[in-house]
């Protein structure tokens, strides 16, 4: 790829402003001493409120309302800062245009609006499954790596939390890109759409639908997360050199920040580096205009063509929308994220958080086995939707939760400890009639529990949902929580018809205990509490007994088929320790999250979450 001081730079111009992200490359309105003073006296304040560690838990709404206020006297202020925007749908005509002038064939699909989310492709002829249907070469796509070329370079260089948070700096990119009237990629900018509907954007009472959701938490962190991140830029823009040329300095508002860092989070991706080693995140031009459904990764980079090539995941008849798959997502990740909820989601699935208790006296013990699985003594597992909600590593923690003292010390002391442990994963074993009947009635009651502290009902929720003046975040906020009550629901009633049919199952022989399948297991691998395991012996009904993998849900990065366009290496971003945080933890991290792609035969599902310790931050 050129150095970006050689490309084409003047194609885009400005198309002012735009409700797609106009280049905003008027003078803002309102702007005047005494108001940035007064704003630099909220964001400090905001900066402050926003970097506490975590409240206690019942405590973090009442920390949202305390930090909304401050954002919301800061957004007061800065109101007429920015230019209005244009609609989008007027900039489409420019931005095809700057398609073809940089040799993108769009014969195969058109932009169309569409009732469920938003504006989309449609094919304009029959699409065959697997046929390539649109092909973006890297020139075009905004990048990390334009990011570090351009005039943020400076500041990237120098500042640590640029450095790490590499969708952060994305984010920024745009902005300075969108106030650069002559920038290259100012048609693409100017389609953005001008708001978005991540939680970022719900009003206070729309928030509100969410409360008694698990993952309302995680909304409220992603929320103080970007208020944080919103104080300390805006402080930095004000005081440091390397910003003086960036027109960020004047039209850096909250409202343009959660923009941006919405575009990135709606819209991010993965491609490799040009030498294939590192991926590096990135927006793809018309292809991200693809909406997403079930399905299954269908986007390859090719290294020889320095091109994302977008194929046909399915048929699509001509007239159809045209959808790609983003990942195996669960729905609260789809509303965090990228601003909506899919009903239809066959990936969607719920965390409980499960924890032996201290006072247990048999915790010691518990602790040990479970460590051995590679389960810790107080974690977070997944239930999922569907007819297999209870994935291995529950199924262990459950087990082993309900053991009494004599069994956990036989498999202490087993000599078969690996195959054991491994057995406690299939639901073809059980430990003992008893144990098993204990551990199915915990997770029932659990499951029941969690449900009621919903203070509603799938009813209730249905019933709302009915009401057609909802907004379109009170829809979302209710639809997540009906989903994540439905899938918590249906696992209550798997948890009951499991300890129903223990008697029958051992009777059929179906079930058997797992000291006595452990003979016959030869363990091969184990992967953090998942279990890779080759059984000389299978049960015939196992598949019915639903023991099937369930998929993984993390970023996976696989070695790429060996081709001529060469294989994909691990993510750059990936790579850094904080990967792996995830929003479990997200009132220590930050984090912006992306879709998946895959690259020359490697299924990534890019979450190209980039994420920093709340220490770092406040460094
Ligand atoms: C990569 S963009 C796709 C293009 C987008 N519709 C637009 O108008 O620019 C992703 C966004 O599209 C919307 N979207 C994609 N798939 C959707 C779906 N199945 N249901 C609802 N909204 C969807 C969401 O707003 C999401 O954040």
């Amino acid at each position: 790829m050129g150095k970006k001081s050689k490309r084409d730079r003047g194609a885009g111009g400005s198309a002012g402003g735009g409700k797609g992200g106009g280049s905003g490359n008027t003078k803002p309105n309102g702007r005047n001493k005494k108001d940035v003073r007064e704003v630099m006296v909220l964001v400090n304040e905001l900066l402050q409120k926003a970097s506490s560690p975590g409240v206690p838990p019942g405590k973090e709404l009442e920390e949202h309302m305390s930090i909304r206020e401050v954002v919301e006297r800061i957004r007061k202020k800065q109101e007429g800062w920015t230019p209005e925007p244009v609609p989008r749908d007027q900039c489409f005509p420019v931005f095809l245009k700057w398609l073809e002038d940089h040799g993108v064939k769009t014969d195969a699909v058109t932009i169309e609006q569409f009732e469920v989310g938003g504006f989309g492709l449609k094919a304009v002829k029959d699409i065959k499954a697997e046929e390539l249907f649109i092909t973006i070469p890297r020139k075009l796509m905004l990048t990390t790596e334009t990011a570090r070329e351009s005039s943020l370079g400076p500041l990237i260089k120098k500042d640590r939390i640029l450095q790490v948070m590499a969708n952060v700096s994305l984010a920024l990119h745009v902005l300075c890109e969108k106030y650069t009237s002559s920038s290259f990629w100012a048609p693409y900018i100017n389609i953005f759409p001008g708001t978005y509907t991540t939680p970022l954007y719900f009003e206070e009472g729309e928030m509100l639908h969410l409360q008694g959701s698990l993952n309302f938490s995680d909304v409220l962190n992603q929320y103080k997360s970007i208020a944080r991140q919103y104080a300390y830029f805006y402080k930095l823009f004000q005081t440091q050199p390397e910003a003086t040329g960036l027109p960020l300095k004047e039209c850096f508002t909250f409202d343009e920040y959660r923009w941006a860092v919405s575009t990135v989070m709606t819209r991010q991706n993965q491609v490799p580096t040009s030498d294939g080693r590192h991926l590096i995140t990135a927006l793809i031009p018309m292809w991200d205009m693809c909406n997403h459904s079930n399905g299954e990764f269908s986007t390859e980079f090719n290294l020889g063509s320095d091109s994302a090539e977008c194929l046909a995941m399915r048929e699509f008849p001509a007239d159809s929308q045209v959808y790609i798959f983003y990942g195996m997502r669960s729905n609260a990740e789809f509303l965090i994220h990228n601003g909506f909820v899919y009903p239809e989601n066959l990936h969607d699935r719920v965390n409980i958080k499960l924890g032996v208790s201290k006072n247990d006296s048999l915790f010691a013990m518990k602790a040990e086995v479970l460590s051995r699985a590679g389960i810790h003594a107080s974690t977070t597992f997944q239930v999922h939707c569907g007819k297999d909600p209870i994935p291995p590593e529950l199924l262990v923690f459950l087990r082993v939760f309900t053991m009494v003292e004599g069994d956990l010390r036989d498999l202490l002391t087993s000599q078969h400890q690996s195959a054991y442990l491994s057995c406690l994963g299939r639901l073809d074993c059980m430990v003992t009639q008893e144990q098993e009947t204990k551990a199915w009635a915990f997770l029932e009651t659990r499951l029941s529990l969690l449900i009621r502290s919903y203070k509603t009902s799938i009813k209730d929720v249905e019933a709302e949902l009915q009401a057609s003046d909802l907004t379109y975040h009170t829809r979302a906020a209710l639809q997540l929580k009906l989903a994540e009550m439905q899938i918590l629901s249906s696992a209550a009633e798997y948890a009951k018809n499991q300890r129903e049919k223990i008697p029958q199952l051992i009777d059929e022989k179906i079930l058997q205990l797992a000291a006595d399948v452990a003979l016959t297991v030869k363990v091969t691998d184990e992967l953090d509490g998942e279990f890779v395991e080759e059984v000389l012996e299978l049960s015939e009904d196992e598949e019915d007994l639903g023991t099937e993998q369930q998929g993984d849900t993390h970023a996976e990065v696989t070695e790429g088929s060996k081709d001529a366009n060469g294989s994909v290496s691990q993510a750059e971003e990936s790579k850094t320790p904080e990967k792996d945080s995830g929003l479990e933890s997200s009132s220590e991290r930050e984090s912006v999250d992306g879709d998946a792609i895959k690259m020359n035969g490697a299924t990534v599902e890019a979450n190209g979450e980039v994420s920093i310790s709340e220490k770092e931050l406040k460094n």
